[in-house]
C-alpha cells in the first residue's frame, strides 16, 4: 500500500514540477515571447525522439515565430531548461560582443558517452572555457593565421578529378557530398599533422577507417541519449572503441615524433631549416616554444584533442558548404555559367587543369560571392553551441537572468525577412557590396567562440570552386528530393550535411 502511495506521490510530484517549470516562470522570461506550445513539443518530439535534423526542425517549427520576433524561448526537454533563440542581428551581435558574461556550457561529465570521450577528451579549444580555452587560442591562433599554399589544396582537387573521371565510366550521375567529403578530410589531415588519410582515392587507409568510424559512432542518438548504454553487455562497442584507440596511437605517435626532433634541434641549437611539414602541429609546437610559463602551453593530450577537434570542426563543414555550392550552381545555370566565367577568364580555356596562385585568386569576385551566398542560405553549422548568461544581464531591451540559456541562431539569422529580400533564393549579387551584409552573415559565428578555422575554410573552398567550374558542368538530377530545398539528415554536432545529393556531371575536358 505504501508503495503505491509512493509510486502517486513520484508521478504527482513530477507532473507538479514539468509543468511548474514550463508555466511558472520569471518575469524576466515571460518578456521574451514563447514558441506556441503545440509547435514546442512537436519541436522537441521531432528532434530528440524522431532524430529529424536539426535544420527540418528549424525549417518548420521555429523560422516562423522568430521572423516574426527576432527572440523566442522554447523549453527545450532534454536539458528541462527554457532556450532563448535569437536571431535578429543587433541582439545576437550583442551576444558575441558580450561573450565573457554569455559563456558557452561546461561539458557535463556524466552525460558524455564514453565515445565521444574518448574521442574529444574534456580538455579541448572546443569544449573549454575560461582561461582553458583562450589558453588553447593562444596556442592555435598564430597556427591558423599562416597563409596556406593554394597547391595544398589544387593537388588534392585533381587528385579528386581523376577519380571522379573513372566514375564517369560507370555513371555521370554521383552524390557529390560522397567526393568533397573525402577531399576536405585529405585537406584537413595534411595541413593539420601532415598526414594523408589517402581518402580521395579511396585507399581503404586504417586511419581513416577509424576516423569515419569514430565520427558515425558518435553520431549514434541512442548512446548520446543514454551514455549508460555502453556500460550494458551487449550494448558495448568493441569494435568502435579499438578503432578509437587506434586513431589516439597514430596521431598521438605524430605529435611524440615532432615534439622530439623539434626539442633536439634546439637543444643543438640547430637553426637549419626544419624539413618536415609546415602544418598546424609544427605552428602549434613553435607558439609554444614563446611560451615562457609552463602552465601557458598545451599537454600532449590537449594537442592531440586539438587535432581531433581540427578534424572533425573542419572536415563536414567545408564538405556541406562545397557540396551546397555546387547543388546551388546547379540548381541556378546562370550563375554557373557566371562562376566557370570568371575562373576561365582568370586561369584561361586550356583543356588542363590549373591551380590558381594567389594573385590570381585575390581576382575572385563573383566565386567569392557564390561561397558567401551558399552559406548564407545553407549555413553548414545551423547553430552555434548554447550559451550560459553567467551573471544578470541585457540584450537590447530584455533583461537576462543569470543562468539562462542562450542560443544565436545563425540559420534564422541568414533568412531574416527584415535582411534579406527572398531569403530562400539564391542570389550571389547580395554580396556586392560587403558593407550590406555586416552583422547579417555569420557562418562562422562571433566573438572570442568564432570558427578558428574561417580563413583556412575559405582559401580551401575558392582554390576548389575555381578548378571545378572549368572542369565540369552540371545539373540536379531528375527527380530529386532536393527540387525545393536542400535536404539534410541528422549527424553530430547538429550540421547541415545534405542527403543523397545526386547530380548529373559533364566533364569539360
Ligand atoms: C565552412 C566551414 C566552416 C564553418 C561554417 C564553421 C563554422 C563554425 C562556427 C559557427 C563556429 C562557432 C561555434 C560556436 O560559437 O559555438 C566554429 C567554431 C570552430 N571551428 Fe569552424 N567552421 C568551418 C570550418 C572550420 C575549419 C576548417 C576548422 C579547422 C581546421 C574549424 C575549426 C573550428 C574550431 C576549433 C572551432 C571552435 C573555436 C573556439 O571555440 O574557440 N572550423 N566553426
Amino acid at each position: 500500500m505504501i508503495f503505491i502511495y509512493g509510486v502517486y506521490f513520484f508521478l504527482f510530484y513530477s507532473l507538479y514540477y514539468f509543468f511548474k517549470k514550463i508555466f511558472i516562470i520569471s518575469p524576466e522570461l515571460r518578456q521574451i515571447p514563447s514558441l506556441p506550445l503545440i509547435q514546442n513539443i512537436q519541436f522537441d518530439l521531432k528532434f530528440y525522439l524522431a532524430g529529424e535534423p536539426l535544420l527540418y526542425v528549424i525549417r518548420h517549427y521555429l523560422i516562423e515565430s522568430l521572423n516574426k520576433h527576432g527572440i523566442l524561448k522554447y523549453y527545450d526537454l532534454l536539458i528541462g531548461k527554457w532556450v532563448i533563440v535569437v536571431s535578429k542581428p543587433e541582439l545576437m551581435k550583442e551576444i558575441f560582443q558580450k561573450s565573457d558574461v554569455f559563456q558557452k556550457l561546461e561539458r557535463n561529465k556524466q552525460k558524455v558517452s564514453e565515445a565521444e570521450l574518448k574521442f574529444f577528451g574534456y580538455n579541448n579549444i572546443l569544449f573549454e572555457i575560461n582561461e582553458a580555452h583562450l589558453r588553447h587560442r593562444r596556442v592555435s591562433n598564430p597556427a591558423f593565421s599562416h597563409s596556406w599554399p593554394p597547391e595544398l589544396f589544387g593537388n588534392l582537387a585533381i587528385e579528386l578529378f581523376e577519380v571522379m573521371d573513372k566514375e564517369f565510366e560507370k555513371s555521370p550521375t554521383f552524390d557529390i557530398f560522397h567526393f568533397t567529403k573525402s577531399f576536405t578530410l585529405d585537406a584537413l589531415g595534411l595541413a593539420a599533422f601532415g598526414y594523408n588519410f589517402r581518402g580521395i582515392r579511396k585507399s581503404g587507409n586504417e586511419l581513416e577507417k577509424a576516423y569515419l568510424m569514430a565520427v558515425d559512432g558518435m553520431s549514434d542518438k541512442k548512446y548520446n541519449l543514454f551514455p549508460v548504454l555502453e556500460k550494458i553487455p551487449g550494448f558495448r562497442r568493441s569494435e568502435l572503441f579499438n578503432r578509437l584507440d587506434y586513431l589516439n596511437d597514430v596521431i598521438l605517435d605524430i605529435i611524440k615524433e615532432r615534439k622530439q626532433i623539434l626539442k633536439f634541434k634546439k637543444a643543438n641549437n640547430d637553426n637549419d631549416d626544419y624539413e618536415g611539414p609546415r602544418d598546424l602541429l609544427y605552428y602549434m609546437l613553435k607558439a609554444e616554444e614563446t611560451q615562457d610559463d609552463l602552465k601557458s602551453r598545451l599537454t600532449t593530450e590537449e594537442l592531440l584533442n586539438d587535432m581531433k577537434i581540427f578534424l572533425v570542426a573542419g572536415h563536414d563543414t567545408t564538405a556541406i558548404a562545397l557540396a551546397a555550392a555546387i547543388y546551388f550552381l546547379g540548381m541556378n545555370q546562370e550563375c554557373q555559367e557566371k562562376a566557370r566565367e570568371e575562373s576561365i577568364r582568370i586561369l584561361g580555356d586550356e583543356k588542363k587543369n590549373i591551380i590558381p596562385n594567389s594573385e590570381q585568386i585575390k581576382e575572385l569576385k563573383y566565386i567569392n560571392m557564390v561561397i558567401k551566398e551558399t552559406m548564407r542560405i545553407h549555413p553548414p553549422a545551423s547553430v552555434t553551441g548554447f550559451r550560459r548568461a553567467n551573471k544578470d544581464t541585457r540584450i537590447g531591451k530584455y533583461v537576462i537572468k543569470e543562468g539562462t540559456i542562450v542560443e544565436p541562431q545563425i540559420y534564422a539569422l541568414h533568412h531574416s525577412e527584415e535582411s534579406w529580400e527572398d531569403s530562400y533564393k539564391f542570389k550571389p549579387e547580395r554580396f556586392s557590396n560587403e558593407k550590406d551584409t555586416a552583422n547579417k552573415h555569420l557562418p562562422f559565428g562571433g566573438g572570442n567562440r568564432m570558427c578558428i578555422g574561417m580563413n583556412f575554410s575559405l582559401a580551401e573552398q575558392r582554390v576548389f570552386l575555381t578548378m571545378f567550374v572549368r572542369k565540369y558542368s552540371w545539373k540536379i538530377t531528375e527527380p530529386s528530393i532536393h527540387k525545393d530545398k536542400l535536404q539534410t539528415k541528422p549527424t553530430l554536432l547538429t550540421l547541415a550535411v545534405p542527403r543523397n545529393l545526386e547530380i548529373d556531371f559533364e566533364r569539360r575536358y
